[in-house]
């Protein structure tokens, strides 16, 4: 069976500079996978040219299918039609993916709308609410009602992550792209939302792509992982060996600081 997300020899630059180099990797049907390295290693840029969201002044070349659908070069209508569907992204920042302007009903009705049109019916009026409410209830936030109504300035860092995840999950997608979702928040909230997708892509058999430069918090969450450095994937397996016996200098690195950082939080036990 074919890959859900399949990236072949993908080389990204800037003016001829690279950005990213030969970069080869899948994720199947339900797969959790993990893309981790250093700041400016590439993993962003990675995951918007999976989803064909590149910057105009950088450069694909290579192979990327998403959903069967080949996306470098594909027309904008195409690449519309993936998006949600096969692939929803949940952001760093939770502002990102909201609008300042609107409050949280009708952030969250907009994609069940689109999805409910997908599906070849009409969502609308109280049956619509329902729904955004039910969805706000899965995400686990506390008095859902009042939430729906607040604007995004109302409701905390991590009440605003949870809405962007409800937004990614009401489209349904085969794929949930997260992009560092749980860097901008505290250390309890992070634990939480990480707990959270987990949760949620489980039940789902949503396949994931978390990308992350934190290894405890990667190792948690997926089942495979690939390590990037400037550019280029140095090293690729699953999360118990690559990090069990990292054979990089880079990913050992990777696990000495972080058992380093264990030791420190239970010398402070
Ligand atoms: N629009 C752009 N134009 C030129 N260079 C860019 C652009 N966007 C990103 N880059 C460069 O591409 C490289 C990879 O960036 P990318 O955002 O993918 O890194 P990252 O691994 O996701 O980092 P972080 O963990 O800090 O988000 C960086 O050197 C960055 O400066």
């Amino acid at each position: 069976m074919q890959p859900l997300l399949q990236i072949q020899d993908l080389n990204l630059t800037v003016d001829g500079k690279p950005l990213v180099t030969d970069l080869s990797f899948s994720i199947a049907a339900g797969e959790r996978l993990g893309l981790i390295g250093e700041s400016g290693s590439g993993k962003s840029l990675t995951a918007m040219a999976a989803t064909g969201l590149l910057p105009r002044a950088i450069t694909a070349t290579g192979a990327v299918t998403l959903g069967g659908q080949q996306v470098i070069g594909a027309p904008e209508r195409v690449l519309n039609g993936l998006r949600g569907t096969v692939a929803a992204f949940v952001f760093q920042e939770p502002l990102t993916a909201l609008d300042p302007l609107l409050r949280v009903a009708q952030q969250v009705a907009e994609p069940l709308r689109r999805r409910a049109r997908r599906d070849g019916h009409e969502l609308a009026g109280s049956a619509l609410q329902r729904e955004v409410l039910a969805l706000l209830e899965q995400v686990a936030l506390p008095q859902p009602e009042r939430i729906a109504r607040s604007y995004p300035n109302e409701i905390s860092g991590g009440q605003r992550q949870r809405v962007a995840i409800a937004m990614a999950l009401a489209c349904q997608p085969q794929l949930l792209i997260a992009d560092e979702p749980t860097t901008a928040l505290d250390v309890t909230t992070q634990a939480e939302i990480l707990k959270l997708l987990d949760g949620l892509v489980r039940e789902r058999g949503m396949a994931l792509l978390f990308i992350s430069h934190d290894l405890p918090v990667v190792a948690e969450i997926v089942e495979r992982v690939v390590v990037m450095q400037r550019g280029v994937a140095v090293e690729t397996g699953p999360v118990r060996e690559v990090f069990g016996a990292p054979q990089h200098d880079y990913t050992r690195a990777l696990v000495v600081a972080a058992k380093a950082f264990d030791g420190a939080l239970e010398g402070t036990a």
